[in-house]
């Protein structure tokens, strides 16, 4: 559809190369906002810009959903000299965003190979979230590329119009004041997990930033909106409220135990999310992962250490949930989940319960159920395979065996979590005690992990909370409004023996052999 002439390109690159030279701010300001944009395309110097954006013109003419008309109408507003430096680059963003195609830049001097790595799967994904819709560019040619001085005044003379050139900063600020409803006001639909967010520029930033971060911000909620227009709104805010977990970031030592999981997942999917470039062809992460095993030995835990390591969002949810909360939604409660989990990308989807959702079919099974079952493996399909997108779906589940093979075949990596072993047990304990008061030394920790094999982690810390109450157990009820904190005895080994009687395991040991059969028959191997 649209290729542009060498000319035009050239003319952009004058344009704004003349604005470089004649005032020597702009350079500053250029390197600001090429930071804030956090686009690939930014980073590169201003020959480099028009060379990719002909690249990509040319490579995906056919897919370029700027109209040739628009395009030059854009391109043409942009050379005449009252635009300032922030709108060309604007204009250029736009443009790139409405094109696919690799940017051509393997020598930028500006930034480490590093940097540019980052700005590259940054601008890949933004370019994989964003279709620039008819009404998008209009709208966006209406709020950010309205002339300064009409389109018809390029015919005055040079020297009216270099009298009204304009520094970026000016630029932005008149158009702020013309366009109120668009540069004044951000909108928040739900807020941004700490652990995905968004790259830092080393560089100074001033003040002048402050503007086109704002754009930027709108500029992207903008296109989320748009991809999440056919949904219903109460939906994607009970999406972001609840299902979009805003919890604490995790580390891997913050799971005790583990270690074989651990590994797994780290080499399967949270370095290949961080470092795609690396991981391609065989070394492609799956997109989906099992992780089955008893209640409460960290299956979840594991779910967000990986979104957090992985500085992804995590969306984490209940697959009961879907069928009993959500009846006759479900369907659309999924659709909707994967859209929202697109626009954060790179993101986790944690589906506890999966064999509720996923297990083999029966004639008894309810015709909404069967729909909320299709609708996800169709969603899970989509996710992988998709290369582009950075979306990893984990499944839980404590029992693997009722999982139908078409859920199994979808989850490519199956781990088992297992009960914790000695060592882990004796980590718990110590992690849990590290903030109570208590007598415990090495050994007697030794000997409670001893005495709680078969405990899960959750087991573990009823049993830590149990014996926590020791104490307060053993005071006089009638001291209770009066007593100090710091007069509340220690919690000693007498404490942790009762809390042992009290509080059993909660996995029996038949069920164990079930999830041993089913690893060796269709898991991905376990030290244990
Ligand atoms: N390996 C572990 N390391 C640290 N804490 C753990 C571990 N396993 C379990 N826990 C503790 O038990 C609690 C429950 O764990 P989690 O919810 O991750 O288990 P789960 O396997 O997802 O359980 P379920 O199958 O019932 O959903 C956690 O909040 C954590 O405190």
């Amino acid at each position: 559809m649209s290729k542009l002439k060498e000319q035009e390109l050239l003319d952009v690159y004058y344009e704004v190369k003349n604005k470089n030279d004649e005032n020597n701010t702009f350079s500053n300001t250029r390197k600001t906002t090429v930071f804030k944009h956090s686009v690939a395309l930014n980073t590169l110097d201003n020959k480099n810009t028009c060379l990719l954006l002909n690249e990509d013109l040319k490579k995906h003419s056919t897919t370029t959903l700027i109209s040739d008309e628009d395009m030059k109408k854009i391109m043409s507003r942009n050379c005449s000299r009252q635009f300032g430096l922030e709108r060309s680059f604007a204009v250029l963003q736009i443009a790139n965003l409405a094109c696919s195609g690799k940017p051509v830049c393997e020598n930028s001097e500006n930034i480490s190979e590093e940097q540019f790595q980052e700005f590259l799967s940054l601008f890949q994904e933004k370019r994989n979230r964003s279709v620039v819709t008819e009404q998008r560019q209009r709208t966006f040619m209406k709020s950010y590329v309205k002339p300064v001085i009409n389109v018809k005044e390029d015919t005055q003379s040079d020297t009216t119009k270099v009298s009204s050139f304009k520094t970026a900063r000016d630029e932005m600020n008149l158009q702020a004041k013309q366009a109120p409803n668009v540069s004044g006001q951000k909108r928040k639909l739900g807020t941004r997990r700490g652990v995905t967010s968004k790259f830092v520029s080393p560089l100074l930033s001033n003040e002048s930033n402050e503007d086109s971060t704002s754009k930027s911000q709108e500029w992207e909620d903008q296109i989320e909106d748009d991809r999440l227009k056919n949904f219903e709104p109460r939906m994607i805010e009970l999406i972001k409220s609840e299902i979009m977990d805003k919890g604490p970031p995790i580390d891997w030592n913050d799971i005790a135990g583990l270690e074989f999981a651990k590994t797994a997942i780290q080499e399967a999917v949270v370095w290949p999310m961080l470092r795609p470039d690396i991981f391609t062809g065989l070394r492609r992460p799956p997109k989906g992962i099992l992780l089955f095993g008893p209640p409460g030995t960290g299956k979840t835990l594991i779910g967000k250490c990986v979104a957090s390591q992985s500085k992804s969002t995590f969306f984490s949810i209940s697959a009961s949930s879907l069928t009993s909360k959500w009846v006759g939604e479900g369907e659309k409660m999924v659709r909707a989940l994967f859209a929202v989990a697109r626009c954060h990308q790179p993101a986790v989807i944690f589906i506890d319960e999966i064999d509720s959702l996923l297990s083999q079919r029966s004639d008894t099974e309810h015709e909404s159920s069967r729909r909320i079952k299709t609708e996800f493996l169709v969603q899970l399909d989509g996710a992988t395979t998709d290369n582009d997108e950075k979306l990893l779906v984990i499944g839980a589940t404590n029992r693997p065996q009722e999982l139908d093979e078409a859920a199994r075949r979808r989850f490519v990596k199956r781990l088992y979590i297992p009960l914790p072993e000695l060592q882990a047990r004796q980590e718990l304990i110590e992690r849990l005690m590290l903030k109570e008061k208590h007598q415990l030394n090495a050994e007697n920790i030794l000997e409670i992990a001893q005495l709680s094999e078969g405990y899960s982690g959750a087991d573990m810390r009823n049993l830590c909370a149990d014996a926590s109450m020791g104490p307060i157990r053993s005071l006089d009820i009638n001291l209770i409004h009066s007593i100090q904190t710091a007069e509340v005895r220690p919690i000693n080994m007498n404490d942790c023996r009762l809390a042992l009687s009290r509080v059993k395991s909660s996995v029996s040991p038949n069920d164990l052999d079930q999830y041993v059969v089913w690893n060796k028959t269709y898991g991905s191997g376990s030290l244990c």
